[in-house]
């Protein structure tokens, strides 16, 4: 299984107390599924996928990407996983302004020590599948916001990551362009056989995802139990 949490908690100071952000969160997401997690503001969503991305560390529980548990590795070995491994897609699409559409894809390339001409043809290859062969040399201010998402789906896969990470992509999209980028991010997990997270607010786009959970203080469950 491509990721996996296992009795995950954590939680964070308040006061004299704790608050408790991920109570006992067991999960696993196969290669090749579109995970939706929805959930009212505060419930954890965010605090999910930092765990899952290997951006913060649990108090307690194994959190498993690709096989190898994120617990047992050194500092640099996270990083080294997290950048080899794990594809993140934000809220806003976080593009360097001054950098083309090809040019963000690259940069993952030079991160990881191959930026040839392999790396060019895939970069190619992903902003033609994301439906940008035409504007690979555009800049984030000369594309709209679905545009600009869709390079940041292009790039999260620049990498060949196992896991995708999605934090509310369609959050500044309207109802048509936000259906196209999930719509676009569950055929493309099918594609690439990466287990993909979708956070969302919003329960429209559910019924795109191959399954759905909801974030409910800190625990994960069945839309049906929520
Ligand atoms: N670094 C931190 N220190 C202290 N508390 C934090 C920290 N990060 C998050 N929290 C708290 O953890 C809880 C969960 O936050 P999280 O961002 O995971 O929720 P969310 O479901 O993603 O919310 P939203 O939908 O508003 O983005 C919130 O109560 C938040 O205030």
């Amino acid at each position: 299984m491509t990721l996996t949490l296992a009795d995950v908690r954590l939680s964070y100071p308040d006061g004299d107390s704790r608050t408790v952000v991920l109570d006992r969160i067991g999960l696993v997401v196969p290669p090749g599924e579109l995970l939706a997690v929805t959930g009212p503001s505060g419930s954890g969503k965010s605090s999910l996928l930092a765990v899952a991305g290997a951006l913060v560390t649990p108090e307690a529980g194994t959190v498993t990407v690709d096989g190898v548990p994120l617990g047992g590795l050194r500092p640099a070995e996270r990083d080294r996983l997290r950048r080899s491994r794990i594809g993140f897609v934000f809220q806003q699409s976080n593009l360097l302004a001054s950098h083309t559409a090809l040019d963000q894809l690259m940069l993952i390339a030079h991160i990881n020590g191959a930026p040839g001409r392999a790396a060019a043809e895939r970069a190619r290859r992903l902003l033609a599948r994301v439906g940008l062969a035409d504007k690979a040399h555009r800049r984030p201010h000369q594309l709209s916001g679905g545009e600009r998402q869709r390079v940041g789906v292009a790039r999260a896969l620049m990498g060949d990551p196992a896991v995708l990470l999605v934090d509310e992509p369609t959050s500044a999209l309207d109802h048509d362009r936000g259906t196209a980028i999930v719509e676009l991010l569950r055929d493309v997990t099918h594609e690439h056989r990466v287990a993909t997270v979708l956070v969302t607010h919003d329960t429209q786009y559910l019924p795109l995802a191959d399954r759905a959970l909801r974030m409910c203080d800190g625990r994960l469950v069945d839309h049906a139990a929520a």
